[in-house]
């Protein structure tokens, strides 16, 4: 008998891995060894359940799954959508919520209303191409900024930013407002195609508890 293989699980690192950690944790699937903050270790092996963890930075999870380097991953949805990879989205996990927006001074809400060729700055490029050209047949020009995206008003590198809103305080701090929302966010479960086929029985099982574990929660 051919023995189990190991379930490769991409978690993006930063605001989601802690819950991600917990949330296995409740349905039984612990990876001590990751809490260690000091630890280099790059890949966690769960040896009873046959599952192996590693930590990646957000947008390259899409790219493990899609390549089949892990056979599951758990990112944003803001990520699924700029990076726009080959895989399934199987769960939403309900947390990590927030919404991604154009924001900017009240001033500039004028600019959008009349459909001006204003310049948008993001850190997601590709969710902002898309809102504006597609949804919105507005043209704009688009500056790539990779953090800290609220400057770009500010020093009048932009008119306005697409970006990610939580609690709003960054805004607020910054003399900016939500001027309109592109959609809401929050962490998903995705999954490599051929995984799908080939693991259909262990990832349905592990789907199913996760979805049991938040009905609980909910
Ligand atoms: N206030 C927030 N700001 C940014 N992301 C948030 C926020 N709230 C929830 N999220 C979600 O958490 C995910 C991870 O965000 P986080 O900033 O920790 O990591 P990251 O995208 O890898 O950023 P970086 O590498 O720049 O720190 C985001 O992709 C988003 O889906
Ligand atoms: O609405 P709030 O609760 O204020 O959260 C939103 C802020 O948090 C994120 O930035 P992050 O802290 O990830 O830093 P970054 O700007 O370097 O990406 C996001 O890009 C906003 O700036």
């Amino acid at each position: 008998m051919s023995e189990e293989r190991y379930l490769t699980f991409a978690l993006g690192k930063g605001r989601l891995a802690k819950k991600t950690l917990e949330l296995f944790e409740q349905i039984g699937i612990t990876c001590d060894e990751m809490k260690d903050k000091d630890t280099r270790k790059l890949i966690f092996v769960n040896e009873e359940y046959k599952l192996r963890f590693f930590l990646a930075k957000s947008p390259d999870v899409p790219t493990y799954v899609e390549y089949g380097a892990a056979d599951i991953g758990v990112v944003g949805k803001d990520t699924i959508l700029e990076e726009n990879r080959n895989v399934y989205e199987v769960l939403d996990l309900g947390f990590g919520k927030c919404r991604m927006c154009v924001c900017g001074p009240a001033s500039a809400g004028e600019l959008l209303k009349h459909h001006e060729r204003i310049r948008v700055a993001s850190k997601y490029p590709n969710i902002a191409r898309e809102y504006f050209y597609n949804k919105k047949h507005q043209t704009v020009d688009i500056i790539k900024l990779n953090g800290s995206v609220e400057l770009g008003p500010l020093v009048e590198l932009s008119d306005v930013i697409v970006d990610i809103v939580e609690t709003g305080s960054t805004l607020k701090e910054n003399g900016l407002e939500v001027l309109e929302e592109v959609c809401p966010l929050s962490a998903r479960m995705i999954v490599n195609p051929v995984s799908m086929q080939m693991e259909a029985d262990r990832i349905r099982k592990l789907v199913g508890a996760i979805r049991e574990q938040l009905k609980i929660q909910s």
